[in-house]
């Protein structure tokens, strides 16, 4: 599909100029804006209430915005999308996250394979491997039943099952304790088996390519950990080693029995697998029924995306707000709070969900990008994080939009508690909208020195996203919200959001840098650059033991 420059459109110098314009607005003028603006910006999507109504847009802006994006055709890039096309071009392939949480018969075949019968082959596998390990009838060598899993990964093949895992912590009881590893730290692995015996622990190792070194080298002492105590005998992996990945080949070449390997296709990018047998420890904690609910809640959102008109859909909406603020407004990052503690790896999510998928600047067609893409994405969940950061969103001199994330249903009592956690998210994004002015200051007596200090500019964006409960259905489409929200952006930039090629170069120098952190070459006569070497030579001589005062540099 062809690749349109973006800024070759009037409409770009168009939004350009809207934005100086509504620069010096204030929040509060732009939401007397009135009924219509509840109508544009308060959107229900897939058991989501999203209100927009705090954006520094009007009703001029929201035509703009939906200008460039038929512009830029992100409709068409939608359909392609949806419908099997390489959209993917720089890795020639299809993007078909969505085709795994589609029902039965709802994806096409695609390069020759029915992926809906492959989806849910792989799906039905699963299930029926988690409903052993949770009701005990999957056993290890002595006979056990599995009390932990592990599942190791790293990135796309962590993330997400992680924070689900997590957020998903109140349903599903009953199943095998489930942990993840995803450093080559060796930190991580022990923490994780703390407590764990082998005759009763199963690894689930995960890697799409499996070649992720960290993830190899977490497997491979997880393989040494078992054998300890079971000894050497293949039914030792048989039991209590799981793989997922897209090279089926490589996990049995692994030592996988083939039984117990879940496969999945290249037409998923890792960042967008938890729907896939990534997920498969989330199953196993969630229970299949949860899992399949994840699945349909992520689905409901697909078919608003896929069906909803431009102006009334949340994605696009979202997608547009946040390239709003990246490209025309200058906003260098933007903070998802979620006010939901089981949420608090939701931001770690994002920013591989995001970062990796739109840090890009080079568009599909190979030129330069001359514009500003993929923002910074971070946070934390409040209220923690009102007392520690936030004092720089409210009057730092940096626009950081927010998406505030408040869920209905308490997650625990007392429900006190939680009506306190929701005052205070409701009460965050009115101070951010709308401040304090120096009036009022004088007006409850502040002294005259202190007002400017005191004085909270307001103006500041947000979005509140409301869930009615967390649950794996609202949890689905909270993330397939993002998901697409990513996919628009990328559309209107013209990059592809589905590579990673940067992500390359580091793990090629790391394979090169190895056999000297390790020892095995010296750096004496090789070719490093001299800071490299420096460091090398420090790490080997520290590594030895600590250094002497006089030693130091
Ligand atoms: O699943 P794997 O092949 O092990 O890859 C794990 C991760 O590593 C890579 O470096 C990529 O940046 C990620 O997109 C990927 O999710």
């Amino acid at each position: 599909m062809e690749t349109v420059d973006p800024r070759s459109l009037r409409v770009w110098r168009e939004l350009e100029a809207e934005a100086a314009e509504l620069r010096d607005v204030p929040l509060g003028t732009l939401v007397a804006e009135g009924s219509d603006r509840e109508r544009r910006l308060v959107l229900d999507a897939g058991l989501l209430r999203i209100d927009a109504t705090r954006q520094l847009v009007r009703a001029r802006t929201l035509e703009l915005l939906g200008e460039l994006a038929r512009e830029t055709k992100v409709v068409e890039l939608r359909e392609a999308m949806f419908g099997g096309g390489h959209i993917n071009t720089t890795e020639d392939r299809a993007v078909g996250h969505v085709w795994l949480r589609a029902p039965r018969g709802g994806a096409p075949v695609v390069d020759g394979i029915d992926v809906s019968s492959a989806v849910h082959d792989v799906l039905e596998r699963m299930a029926e491997a988690a409903v052993r390990l949770r009701d005990g009838s999957w056993t290890g060598v002595t006979g056990e039943r599995i009390e932990r899993v592990v599942s190791i990964g790293i990135g796309g093949s962590d993330l997400g099952p992680r924070m689900a895992a997590l957020a998903l912590e109140a349903f599903g009881h009953g199943g095998p304790e489930v942990r993840f590893v995803s450093n080559v730290d060796p930190v991580d692995l022990e923490r994780a088996l703390v407590g764990a015996e082998p005759a009763r622990t199963l690894f689930v190792v995960v890697s799409k390519t499996f070649r992720t070194l960290e993830t190899l080298q977490n497997a491979t002492a997880a393989l040494a950990w078992l054998r300890s105590e079971l000894g050497e005998g293949p039914e030792v992996v048989a039991r209590h080693v799981v793989a997922v990945s897209s090279n089926v080949e490589a996990a049995t070449a692994f030592g996988v029995d083939p039984a117990n390997v879940f496969g999945f296709w290249d037409f998923v990018g890792g960042r967008y697998s938890v729907w896939s047998a990534v997920g498969f420890a989330l199953m196993v904690a969630v229970g299949p029924e949860g899992f399949l609910s994840l699945l349909a809640g992520a689905h409901a959102m697909d078919e608003h995306f896929r069906t909803e008109p431009m102006d009334v859909n949340a994605p696009v909406l979202h997608g547009l707000l946040m390239l709003w603020y990246r490209t025309f407004l200058g906003a260098q990052t933007y903070a998802v709070l979620p006010y939901a503690e089981r949420l608090a790896l939701l931001p770690s999510y994002l920013q591989q969900l995001t970062m990796e998928s739109n840090g890009k600047s080079v568009r599909r067609d190979g030129e330069r990008v001359d514009y500003d893409t993929g923002a910074i994405v971070w946070g934390e969940p409040g209220t923690k994080g009102q007392h520690a950061f936030y004092q720089l969103l409210h009057q730092g001199t940096t626009l950081v939009p927010a998406d505030i994330i408040v869920v209905a249903e308490a997650q625990a009592g007392p429900e006190r508690h939680h009506d306190l956690l929701v005052a205070n998210a409701f009460a965050q994004a009115q101070a951010l909208a709308f401040g304090r002015d120096e009036a009022s200051l004088r007006a409850a007596g502040v002294p005259e020195r202190l007002v400017p200090h005191k004085r909270m500019p307001g103006s500041r964006p947000s979005s509140v996203v409301m869930m009615p409960r967390l649950a794996p259905e609202t949890l689905g489409a909270l993330i397939a919200l993002y998901e697409h929200s990513v996919f628009v952006q990328g559309a209107v930039w013209g990059i592809d959001s589905f590579d990673q090629w940067g992500v390359e170069l580091g793990k090629e120098l790391a394979d090169q840098l190895a056999p000297f952190t390790t020892g095995e070459r010296d750096v004496e006569g090789a070719d490093l650059d001299p800071t490299t070497a420096r460091l090398i030579e420090w790490y080997r001589s520290w590594r030895q033991g600590p250094p002497k005062r006089e030693e130091m540099p």
